[in-house]
């Protein structure tokens, strides 16, 4: 019978020894590759494993050589290998792991189309809606936030998005972040939110006004459009049907990246023109038609209705009551009531005979009236005077840009501001700095 007093001794020393951990083939290579001799069984000779190395000679020798390996040796010394070898073969599995597993993407770039998931879209008017996306691949949260940050805190962005049947591309503006929003959509900030008007004959708007929800939808982006200096003061932002989307941009990078700047706080008047009440029910109306100056338009943009009274001469401003406010214009309702004294703004409707005019944008230009920061808003020296620059910037249709600020132009492929025209070119406009978007 076989004594097994031996085999007992150096099984209880195996398990109080560290390599009894390992697997046994993974110290065996240990010791075939690096001649770490007694890792396994202490006390014996390493058994050479297999016969394929006995043919040729130099394998014979170093068969030979770990046949007689002496595990005796003093285990002291041979520690440094084995923390070595465990440090380099983690090393090695983490490096594998991070060369190997896929690093999520960030949600948008601008150099390729990034694929979104069309998670709602809610009509809103009858030829307009808001489209709410999401990335629809496993994205770098942290990374997605970032650069929808950088791109919140710069100004006015866009980012293209994709008519694959026509691999053709249009610029679209995204909405803010709002806290009216269900959490859902926008609590991990990688949402994105579209405000798009239908045109009856256009390919890339009328291609997604017809997918359904779940669709994928291509961007790329974030391009910026307009960067708000850091000194702004003062933004009068102009705004005809869509062209809301950059004014509520503006709205927000001032509101939350510049609030209570050390020239004073920053404010913001939004005029938005729309054709219908439809895009902006509950919205307040701007009465006083005859003194915006209406009554004598100009060049009018394509749509326009002319007046068919002359207006109150008061200058209130009015709730249209009744109905329940368009998504957009609670939006608007929220940040008034969020900063009262850094907000305003004013709905023109032409269907109700009230326009942006001539007399009204004198009078924004030359408001002097003090718009305080609100109280727990500091930095900001309450009720100090702002000294930041002033803008006017202008989106919207052509012809509403036309119809204020004259036209843009093309020079050498690309488009150029060309010189104000428009209302605002026969006001003395006193430092105001003039945008075209
Ligand atoms: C920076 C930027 C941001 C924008 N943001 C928004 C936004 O947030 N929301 C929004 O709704 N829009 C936005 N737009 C406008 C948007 O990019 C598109 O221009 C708009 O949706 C129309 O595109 P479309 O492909 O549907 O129409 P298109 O196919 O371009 O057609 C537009 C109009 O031109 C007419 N047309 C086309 N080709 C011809 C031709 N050969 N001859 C005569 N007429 C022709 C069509 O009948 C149609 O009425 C933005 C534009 C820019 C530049």
């Amino acid at each position: 019978m076989k004594d097994r007093s031996n085999e007992n001794e150096s099984y209880s020393r195996i398990h109080r020894h560290p390599s009894s951990m390992l697997p046994r083939h993974f110290t065996w290579m240990l010791e075939r590759y690096l001649g770490l001799g007694s890792i396994a069984r202490p006390s014996q000779p390493v058994p050479v494993i297999g016969t394929f190395t006995t043919s040729i000679p130099a394998f014979k020798n170093q068969a030979r050589l770990l046949s007689t390996v002496n595990t005796s040796g003093s285990r002291q010394r041979r520690w440094p290998w084995y923390l070595l070898t465990f440090v380099s073969g983690f090393g090695s599995a983490a490096a594998y792991k991070f060369f190997t597993e896929p690093v999520p993407d960030p949600p948008l770039n601008p150099q390729t189309f990034s694929p979104y998931t069309l998670v709602s879209k809610g009509q809103i008017s009858s030829t307009a809606s808001i489209f709410t996306l999401r990335p629809s691949h496993s994205v770098a949260l942290k990374d997605g936030a970032e650069i929808y940050n950088q791109a919140w805190k710069s100004g006015i962005w866009s980012v293209e998005v994709k008519q694959p049947q026509l691999q053709i591309a249009r610029a679209y503006t995204p909405l803010p972040p709002s806290d009216l929003l269900p959490k859902r959509v926008e609590d991990d900030g990688i949402g994105l939110r579209f405000f798009i008007r239908r045109d009856p004959k256009g390919e890339v708007s009328g291609y997604l006004h017809k997918l359904p929800e779940g669709a994928t939808i291509d961007l790329r982006g974030p391009h910026l459009e307009y960067k708000i200096p850091n000194n702004v003061g003062e933004i009068l932002f102009l705004a005809g049907g869509t062209g809301i989307a950059p004014a509520l941009q503006a709205a927000h990078t001032l509101l939350s990246h510049r609030s209570c700047l050390p020239t004073g706080s920053p404010k913001i008047r939004i005029l938005w023109a729309n054709r219908r009440r439809d895009d902006c029910k509950g919205g307040m109306s701007y009465q006083n038609s005859a003194a915006s100056g209406a009554s004598k338009p100009l060049g009018l943009w394509p749509g326009h209705v002319q007046p068919k009274a002359t207006p109150p001469q008061n200058e209130s401003l009015e709730y249209a009551g009744g109905t329940p406010p368009a998504p957009l214009v609670k939006e608007l309702m929220a940040l008034q009531k969020e900063y009262p004294s850094n907000i305003r703004v004013e709905y023109f409707v032409n269907e109700e005979s009230t326009y942006i005019g001539k007399v009204r944008l004198d009078q924004c230009i030359n408001d002097k009236s003090s718009w305080t920061c609100p109280s727990g808003r500091e930095p900001g020296v309450p009720g100090e005077a702002n000294t930041g620059r002033k803008l006017i910037l202008v989106s919207g249709p052509d012809g509403f840009v036309e119809y204020l600020a004259g036209q843009k132009v093309w020079d050498n492929g690309k488009e150029g501001q060309g010189r104000i025209g428009g209302l605002l070119s026969m006001l003395d406009l006193k430092g105001w700095e003039v945008w075209k978007l």
